[in-house]
């Protein structure tokens, strides 16, 4: 049988893993693909790090002989952020060497012009991993929803802050110490300033916009916020409430425009994405024909997302065998309209905090009877001087929300900690 020669770049977390699966699967992958595969050679940057790697397999920090290697076909990049992975991978495909990548920062980024030099150099660059780790949600989009109209695609895909948030409220560990055991797990970015701060969970709503909406965007067209700034005191109160915070993606069709966030939101407990605790993740797809899909799997880890690698290189195998290879991963392509604040209406839980509440709570009725919103459940307490008021709205406009918060900051003595959307 013919082998299919394969140069990797980086062996940390699922490099390894990638390398683990090639090795205890080769039979029902050659059985798949009609080839063997193969990892020739291994680019690191500390390669005493890695001088356990057996099987012959040539460890290297000169990214020069992988692209000069003629033998191989695949290059599959696992180091991660944008330089000097961009230009390995271009490189590489100016090689006429297929692609496989689990980089979101670099696809969210620059995945239209890699994927154009992909097309004229008749290669494959696929990113199966790239979104939501052991979740085969871009290949389920591409095939399983090519004829319906997705209306909303939304979903938990930081695994890192899923597992924070679940330990810090189950566990009651403080966030410094579930951040560094999510770090120990290889769950979280070599710097986890990115999962932390929301920018990792939106290069994937990017790339899940792209595969259900045919739009591109960037990070800076939509608000991200992440789990950095939330207090405990709002977690517990949200539990008071009937409600889990979780860090969600929301991509929503909103008349002709679509609506895109990253943010913290209030789920209600009966919620299926209230579930849905530690590095899992899940991507809740509603389709006009189909209704309500929901896709769930451990969104982190070596091994999850080594089998989202491999089910691109095993795809990419196949092209090989067929002389198919170039094909786009994803070719939807339609305008992108944002949709205005008027036009996305949720409830909201508002965090206020105050010195004294005396007479707090008429200003606060006066402020929304103001702005034509009211209230569904409210809450007070008070405790070391500082007085806190707690609201869950009904739904209110952006527009709403916004006046709500500049009628708040004219306030000298009351100040809104916190305004999270609640999920319906
Ligand atoms: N970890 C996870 O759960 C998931 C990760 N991803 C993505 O997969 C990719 C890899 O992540 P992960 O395995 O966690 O990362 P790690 O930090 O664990 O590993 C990175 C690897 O790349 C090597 N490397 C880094 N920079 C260079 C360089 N300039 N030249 C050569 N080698 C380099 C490192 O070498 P050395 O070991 O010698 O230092 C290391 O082996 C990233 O894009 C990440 O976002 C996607 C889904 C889930
Ligand atoms: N750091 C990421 C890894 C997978 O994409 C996460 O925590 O989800």
């Amino acid at each position: 049988m013919e082998t299919v020669q394969i140069g990797m770049l980086g062996l940390g977390t699922v490099g390894s893993g990638v390398l683990q699966m090639i090795q205890n699967n080769e039979d029902k992958v050659a059985n798949v693909t009609g080839r063997q595969l193969n990892v020739k050679k291994v680019l690191v940057k500390h390669p005493e790090r890695h001088q356990k790697v057996q099987g012959g397999i040539e460890l290297t920090t000169d990214i020069q002989e992988i692209i000069n290697d003629q033998e191989i076909q695949i290059v599959v990049e696992l180091i991660g952020g944008i330089h000097p992975a961009k230009e390995y991978i271009e490189m590489a495909l100016r090689s006429r060497k297929n692609v496989v990548t689990a980089n979101k920062d670099l696809i969210a980024t620059y995945g239209p012009e890699l994927s154009r030099l992909a097309h004229d150099n008749d290669c494959d660059l696929m990113y199966e991993a790239s979104v939501a780790g052991g979740i085969p949600i871009l290949r389920t989009i591409n095939n399983s929803f090519s004829a319906d109209k997705i209306t909303e695609v939304k979903g938990i895909v930081n695994g890192t802050t899923n597992y924070i948030l679940t330990q810090m409220s189950q566990q009651g560990w403080s966030y410094e110490k579930a951040l560094r055991e999510a770090q120990k797990l290889g769950f979280a970015e070599a710097d986890p300033t990115n999962d932390v701060t929301g920018k990792d969970a939106a290069f994937k709503m990017v790339i899940l916009s792209q595969f259900a909406f045919g739009i591109q965007l960037t990070i800076n067209d939509f608000n991200v916020t992440g789990i950095d700034r939330l207090s405990a005191f709002d977690v517990q109160q949200a539990g008071k409430f009937g409600y889990v915070i979780k860090l969600v993606g929301i991509s929503r069709v909103i008349n002709d425009g679509v609506f895109v966030e990253v943010a913290p939101v209030l789920v209600p407990v009966d919620h299926p994405l209230a579930t849905i605790n530690n590095e899992y993740n899940a991507v809740m797809v509603t389709g006009q024909a189909v209704g309500d899909t929901l896709f769930y799997g451990r969104g982190a880890g070596g091994l999850p997302t080594a089998n989202s690698v491999l089910s691109d290189i095993t795809s990419v195998t196949k092209n090989l065998v067929l002389k198919t290879n170039g094909n786009f991963f994803n070719n939807y392509q339609q305008r992108y309209i944002p949709a205005t604040t008027d036009q996305v209406a949720y409830p909201y839980f508002l965090s206020i905090t105050m010195p004294d509440i005396t007479g707090q709570m008429l200003k606060l009725t006066q402020i929304m009877t103001e702005i034509n919103a009211s209230f569904s459940q409210i809450t007070q307490t008070e405790a070391n001087g500082i007085a806190r008021i707690v609201i869950i709205t009904h739904a209110m406009s952006g527009s709403q929300l916004h006046e709500f918060k500049a009628q708040i900051a004219s306030e000298p003595t009351i100040n809104l900690d916190a305004a999270y959307k609640v999920l319906k």
